[in-house]
């Protein structure tokens, strides 16, 4: 048996509370054995002067899309991806997609984030790179069918359905997996009627794009007469676990839809206000009871992965859109970045208390933009950065030790990011 004892920091608790312990972990299990003062540890993580949070839960991603980041930037969402994002990616190879999720991987790690969920293709070469990478994550194949003939988007959907079962459990258990249509107006009516049964009936969790634009709600609304969640309640895709992305044009029946089926949403801050696509009307979810995390969404429409970011964007976002200062106050945006987000996919993680996944990180405080120390909620929700992350530890592996990435070569990653990225802007240019 190994132990690895984190050891002299604060401790952020799962009701808020900060206090002074030690933190034991199974490496063996990867579970969190103690937290307090139990000694032991065949190894040491120092955490001295820093505070040890659970590791972030990035619930809606599309990691490989780092090999795009600043290609295309400022246009709304539907002539960014028809004009500028889906014909790069046409010219995307395997390897192309290795390396960017790997490079993806790596920053995650690197601002404390050990857990994902990722929509995309080649799901197979990014299963591999987070299977190195040791964290947590929920993938699967997005199948879209606008522009293909029935052959090619039946076989897109069947593809989706193979994937999800196929990866379900790999890496240990690490990666768990969903049916993906890519979104409600991508995936035409026909095939969510004959594809999202068999995804119940297997069994299988599901993620979708919905209700991220006015352009996505309109039309619905003018073909079905209801709005995006009933039509989608009506395919039967809230039937099982599910969980959507973005949710911004959602109303009150929605709401209330999402509550009755348990559906969660993975709110994108950044990705909503760079594509102009809206507000989410996150407070009044969180009232009504939805479970809502939050997602960086790709990396070329935010345009990075740092979950500190994102917090501080769902809090800021939050308060916009309610007009109220006091909705998505910091301890709620820590809540959905860490517990609820890994509630959302499924993860035992999230909380630092026995018995939980050993998915931590450990932020260094002896820094100028986090003194004095009032309040570390406050800080981690409005003040800190991915870059203030020292170790990072999942499933009881250390993944980074003073900012020292352990499970990648982060040089020899970011030397062929770039390589393939410029290749592939060659190919598709
Ligand atoms: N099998 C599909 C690939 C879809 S992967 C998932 C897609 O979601 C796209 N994407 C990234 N961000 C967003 C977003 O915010 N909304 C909708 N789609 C997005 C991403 O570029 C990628 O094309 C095909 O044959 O085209
Ligand atoms: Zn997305």
């Amino acid at each position: 048996m190994s132990d690895l004892l984190v050891t002299g920091g604060q401790v952020l608790r799962p009701d808020m509370t900060v206090e002074r312990a030690d933190v034991l972990v199974d490496q063996d299990a990867g579970t969190i054995e103690a937290v307090g003062d139990p000694g032991g540890g065949d190894d040491e993580l120092d955490a001295a002067g820093g505070l040890v949070i659970p590791g972030l839960v990035n619930t809606h991603t599309h990691v490989a899309m780092t090999l795009l980041r600043g290609l295309a930037d400022d246009k709304p969402l539907d002539a960014w991806l028809r004009e500028d994002i889906w014909p790069v990616e046409a010219e995307l190879t395997p390897e192309d997609i290795r390396v960017g999720a790997e490079l993806g991987l790596i920053e995650m790690i690197k601002s404390g984030t050990t857990a994902l969920s990722d929509m995309y293709f080649a799901v197979e070469e990014i299963a591999q790179a987070v299977e190195q990478a040791g964290v947590r994550a929920r993938l699967g194949y997005t199948a879209v069918t606008v522009g293909k003939d029935d052959e090619g988007a039946r076989a897109d959907l069947e593809r989706s359905l193979e994937v999800a079962q196929e990866f379900d459990g790999a890496a240990d258990g690490r990666i768990r997996t969903t049916f993906q249509p890519h979104s409600l107006t991508t995936v035409g009516e026909q095939f969510l009627r004959e594809f999202v049964p068999q995804a119940n009936e297997a069994g299988l969790a599901t993620h979708l794009h919905a209700n991220e634009t006015p352009d996505e709600v309109g039309p619905i609304v003018e073909e079905h007469g209801v709005r995006p969640l009933a039509y989608a309640e009506d395919l039967g895709l809230l039937a099982g676990e599910t969980y959507v992305a973005h949710g911004v044009h959602v109303d009150d029946s929605e709401i209330e839809l999402l509550v009755e089926t348990d559906t969660g949403v993975a709110h994108c801050p950044a990705s909503n206000m760079k594509l102009a696509s809206g507000m989410a009307p996150v407070q009044d979810m969180l009232d009504a009871g939805v479970t809502v995390g939050i997602g960086t969404d790709g990396a070329a429409s935010n345009n990075d992965l740092d979950m500190f970011d994102e917090m501080r964007d769902a809090a800021m976002l939050g308060k916009l859109a309610a007009e109220d200062a006091s909705a998505v106050d910091a301890p709620t945006v820590v809540e959905m970045a860490t517990a609820n987000g890994a509630d959302l996919l499924g993860f035992d993680s999230g909380r630092i208390e026995p018995g939980a996944n050993a998915d931590l990180a450990v932020l260094n405080l002896d820094v100028p933009h986090l003194t004095p120390a009032h309040d570390l909620v406050s800080h981690l929700a409005y003040a800190a950065r991915g870059s203030d992350v020292r170790h990072t530890v999942a499933d009881g592996q250390v993944l980074m030790r003073d900012r020292e990435v352990t499970v990648f070569d982060e040089d020899r990653v970011r030397e062929a990011a770039v390589d393939h990225a410029d290749a592939l802007v060659e190919r598709a240019m």
